[in-house]
């Protein structure tokens, strides 16, 4: 059984057609990119896999089950975790804050075990602390669990989003282009520590992004798509040598 395989998934908003028939197919972890220019349809593939939207058409199958229709969180307990082009942490919480509360919602505690402090919600509230502390640990974001997001670096908060995800212990991460504002020195960093999560934690990832060089050092395999169709699908040479690529990225003049 695949871990995740996407059928001719089509989404079309209104008169447009922002995702055309597309398919992928996940064995486990892969370390697979997702590219294409500008408006492609990258990231609506990825608000459909991780059940911000229900597609127009096609399925999607996560460890054998059809995730299409179920909400964001239902797709999270599934094991689908992901982090967003725009960094979206809570600004007014610290950051153990952050990664304790993305965990909420698997606990399986009513509003009256947290209103009593039963038995069952305060081992809950330890197991979630001690989770948080551990990714922190591994991130090596300790120096910072105290501190609100906002006042971070761009570089830390995009780590502590990777943080975030992590700790909901997915089977499949989505990355939404994580280099994205990053400087040179942040995005060496970013690289060394997908290669590490992905040894380390021993999970799939798929990342959608734009620059090349981080691409080409992490990914094996890389889809390309271009008005929501996809045009090429193969290694990071095979890419980088096809014409229908080259054309998408630079138009014909270029070629
Ligand atoms: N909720 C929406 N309603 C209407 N149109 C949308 C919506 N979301 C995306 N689109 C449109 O669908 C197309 C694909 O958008 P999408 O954000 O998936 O592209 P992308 O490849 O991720 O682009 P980028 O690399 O610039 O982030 C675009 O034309 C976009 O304007």
């Amino acid at each position: 059984m695949s871990l995740l395989e996407i059928k001719a998934l089509t989404q079309n908003f209104g008169g447009l057609c922002a995702v055309s028939e597309f398919f992928v197919k996940f064995e486990g972890r892969e370390l697979m990119a997702l590219i294409g220019p500008n408006g492609a349809g990258k990231t609506t593939v990825f608000n459909i896999t991780s059940g911000f939207y229900k597609p127009s058409q096609g399925d999607i199958v996560f460890k054998g089950k059809s995730t299409v229709g179920m909400k964001p969180h239902q797709v999270t307990a599934m094991g689908i975790a992901r982090t967003f082009q725009n960094i979206r942490l809570w600004n007014d919480m610290t950051v153990l804050d952050n990664i304790r509360i993305s965990q909420h919602y698997n606990l399986g505690y009513s509003i009256w075990d947290s209103l009593f402090r039963t038995k069952k919600y305060v081992k809950g509230e330890e197991q979630i602390k001690t989770t948080a502390l551990t990714i922190l640990e591994a991130l090596e974001l300790m120096p910072y669990i105290n501190e609100l997001p906002k006042n971070l670096p761009y570089g830390i908060q995009r780590k502590v989003e990777i943080a975030r995800a992590l700790s909901v212990k997915p089977d499949l991460l989505l990355l939404d282009e994580p280099a994205a504002g990053l400087n040179s020195a942040d995005v060496h960093e970013l690289i060394e520590l997908i290669k590490w999560i992905h040894k380390e934690f021993d999970i799939t990832i798929w990342m959608i992004e734009h620059q090349m060089s981080v691409v080409m050092s992490l990914c094996t395999k890389i889809k390309v798509i271009d008005f929501g169709v996809t045009i090429a699908e193969g290694t990071p040479e095979e890419i980088q040598n096809n014409p229908d690529v080259i054309k998408a990225y630079l138009g014909d003049e270029n070629i």
